[in-house]
């Protein structure tokens, strides 16, 4: 992660999918009691997409992709999943979506082969619970009680479970929260897999590298709203014009004269970052101060070029960070 934020504040894209629609929601608004949980909420996802739903914690994410489930009634608004509305036709809707929800919970003493098989009996067409098994690798913990399993063992478990009743459509909320990194780099892998085996992926995330790494779209709400919308490049290239990059330079006996760097045209600043020199301009400017470096006889290490990140198109758009809890 890098610290820059964007030279302005990004604004607001509007992106559709490029595929067909399988996923709709319009205007969607839900109130409980006197919080208003989704204010004003659209956005549509195309067959075959990872689709991220990123915000700050309270945004109304989850209660959105709950409405997009049935298991929430929107006060207002329109939620069609394949052409179906999950409120009126829950059953078919069950058919072809799958839910793995924040900190599914299941009996202790319930195996693994045991949870998939009775989750099976759920559905009209369930993927055969070994395929899943294999697929999750979770075979040689097929007879394990769930309260035995790792963290991340449960969190496999939860997305099998999703995917048993074989849906064209996956949300998944919080997918590896409180897992490891080796943990989360195999579920991401995983999900690449369930996406490349033809199911579109609803993720619901707080976190940015997941996102950028996976998501074909993101899509960001705050207080009930969308504020953003975009693949990951495209939201973390807004309000970024310019290049950044940062290098040490070797301790001349002279100070290097700083009018060297500022009297370059495409310099537009220049600021010092621990012991290293950051700087920021037009599109020349990486060799244009290598040069100017040069003819001094300086030859900097550990240039590092500074890629604008999503972090930091979510940072100025929602004015902390995506793990900071707001005051
Ligand atoms: N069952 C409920 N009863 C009352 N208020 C609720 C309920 N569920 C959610 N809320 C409130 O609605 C708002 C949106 O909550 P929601 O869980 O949808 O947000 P979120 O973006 O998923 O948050 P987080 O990232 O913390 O999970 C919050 O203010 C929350 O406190």
């Amino acid at each position: 992660m890098t610290t820059s934020t964007p030279a302005s504040m990004p604004t607001v894209t509007s992106s559709s999918p490029a595929t067909e629609t399988v996923v709709e929601v319009r205007g969607l608004h839900k109130t409980y009691g006197a919080t208003v949980a989704v204010a004003d909420v659209s956005f549509a996802v195309g067959r075959g997409e990872i689709v991220g739903i990123l915000g700050p914690n309270g945004a109304g994410k989850t209660t959105t992709v709950e409405s997009i489930a049935g298991l929430r009634t929107a006060d207002s608004g329109t939620v069609s999943v394949l052409g179906l509305d999950p409120q009126h036709d829950p059953a078919p809707v069950r058919e072809v979506l799958g839910v793995q929800l924040q900190e599914s919970r299941l009996p202790a003493k319930l195996r693994v082969a045991e949870a998939l098989r009775l989750y099976a009996s759920f559905y009209a067409h369930p993927k055969e619970p070994d395929e899943l098994i294999a697929l999750l690798g979770l075979a040689d913990k097929r007879d394990t009680a769930y309260e035995n399993l790792s963290g991340g063992q449960k969190q496999r478990l939860s997305i099998a479970l999703a995917l048993v009743g074989n849906p064209q459509i996956a949300i998944l909320d919080e997918l590896t929260t409180g897992l490891d990194p080796q943990a989360r780099r195999e579920t991401w892998d995983l999900i690449e897999a369930v996406r490349d085996s033809g199911v579109t992926i609803l993720l619901v995330t707080h976190f940015m590298d997941e996102a950028q790494r996976l998501c074909d779209r993101v899509i960001i709400i705050d207080d009930g709203e969308v504020i953003a919308e975009g693949t990951p490049t495209e939201l973390a290239g807004q309000g970024r014009t310019g290049v950044t990059f940062r290098m040490r330079l070797p301790q001349p006996p002279q100070p290097l004269d700083v009018t060297l760097l500022s009297d370059i045209p495409s310099v537009v600043s220049t600021r010092e970052v621990g012991t290293a020199l950051e700087i920021t301009g037009g599109p020349t400017v990486l060799p244009d101060v290598i040069i100017a470096l040069h003819s001094r006889g300086i030859v900097p290490d550990e240039v590092q070029t500074i890629s604008p990140s999503l972090e930091d198109a979510f940072v100025a758009l929602v004015g902390h960070s995506s793990q900071e809890i707001p005051a």
